[in-house]
């Protein structure tokens, strides 16, 4: 029986790597950055969108159909599997026809359980393996689902893709990591691989090293990196592609780390974890002894008709905590969330005394 692509990941020499233009372009494009991609580094699997899900509809959509030969002949030429995105089911009759290796589902495709449900169908029976993108908002309930959709038409080699959540003017990320979702992805899903797309999360070729260390220090399987020989000339995301040896120059500047420790780190790690175990046990005890204060407030409020919500002086105990953050050796950013956290529960503590019938 033929390796599942699963299985090719958990083999591959880390990262398991798949390069290719954000589009195809011709068959000589195609064929020249194979070449370059197997000569230059260890990619396993060779990219290009052929229709290309556009946010303006002036913007060059993809050559279509015409380009899927050039994409799965560079592919084979070049010892690469060839993969390449679909969105609906006449995507996935062609891709099929056209013997592609890997179908990836986009973040636009992502996010809509319908058009998921459509292309799940239609490639039902097929045994062709599936990588899915987040969905663009931030939802991992959706990114689940989409696999779960797939697993019920009986696809069951698949990984995750995660390209980064949609943000409005951002300067520093094309598409905002939010590393969180797919750590609670691999804690839903183990089986699952997940590639990260340092592509899309940065839309800045500079930038790709950063996300890509970061992915393989949370212990992502693979990249998915844009590839193209001529990136200041490609006809859809000119900012964000590499050529095939700056690609090998990036790779060789990622440390790879492993999981799995020796006793003896173990044993050098337990004490600091220690350490931190005690730490959070007095955050705790001290959190818990702030919520009785403020549901000693609650009762106060409540006896002398005043809100729970104190906007002002609420306003007040943020600023000055993070005019105190980068004292702190703290994030701005951290700050304010957790801020934001404890005040949210801090609020549900005082409604608990202040309206004990109704709820939370
Ligand atoms: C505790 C109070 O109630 C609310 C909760 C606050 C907090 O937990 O720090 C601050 C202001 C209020 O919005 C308060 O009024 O002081």
């Amino acid at each position: 029986m033929e390796e599942k692509l699963i299985q090719k990941i958990q083999r591959s020499d880390r990262p398991f790597l798949v390069a290719g233009p954000c589009s195809a372009e011709s068959a000589e494009q195609m064929e020249m950055v194979a070449r370059d991609i197997a000569l230059n580094t260890h990619a396993q699997v060779l990219r290009a969108g052929i229709w290309k899900p556009r946010t303006r509809p002036d913007s060059f959509e993809g050559v279509g159909q015409i380009g899927l030969p050039w994409l799965v002949e560079a592919a084979k030429n070049n010892g690469l599997l060839s993969t390449t995105e679909v969105a609906n089911a006449k995507h996935v009759e062609l891709i099929l026809k056209a013997g592609v290796d890997i179908a990836w589902i986009g973040a636009r495709t992502t996010v809509n359980p319908f058009a998921v449900q459509e292309i799940a169908d239609a490639l039902k029976g097929s045994g062709i393996p599936v990588m899915v993108k987040n969905p663009i908002n931030p939802d991992l309930n959706l990114w689940i689902g989409a696999f779960e959709r797939l697993e019920k038409a009986g696809l069951t080699d698949l990984a995750g893709i995660h390209r980064g959540f949609s943000v409005y003017n951002n300067p520093r990320y094309r598409n905002q990591p939010n590393w969180e979702i797919p750590i609670a992805l691999k804690e839903e899903r183990p089986d699952l691989p997940i590639i990260c797309d340092p592509s899309h999360i940065s839309g800045k070729r500079e930038n790709l090293l950063p996300i890509a260390q970061k992915a393989m220090d949370l212990n992502f399987e693979g990249l998915i990196i844009e590839t193209h020989p001529n990136p200041e000339k490609a006809w859809s995301d000119a900012r964000q592609q590499v050529t095939p040896t700056a690609l090998r120059e990036m790779l060789s500047q990622l440390t790879l780390r492993r999981e799995l420790i020796s006793e003896d780190a173990q044993n050098k790690m337990l004490l600091m974890r220690d350490k931190i175990s005690g730490l959070d046990d007095k955050i705790f005890e001290l959190l818990t002894a702030r919520m009785l204060i403020s549901e000693e407030i609650g009762v106060f409020k409540r006896d002398n008709d005043i809100t729970i919500l104190q906007q002002e002086h609420w306003k007040k105990m943020i600023a000055t905590r993070l005019s105190k953050a980068t004292d702190l050796n703290l994030s701005e950013a951290f700050v304010r969330e957790f801020m934001d956290a404890l005040h949210q529960e801090s609020i549900r503590h005082q409604t608990k005394v202040m309206n004990p019938n109704l709820g939370d």
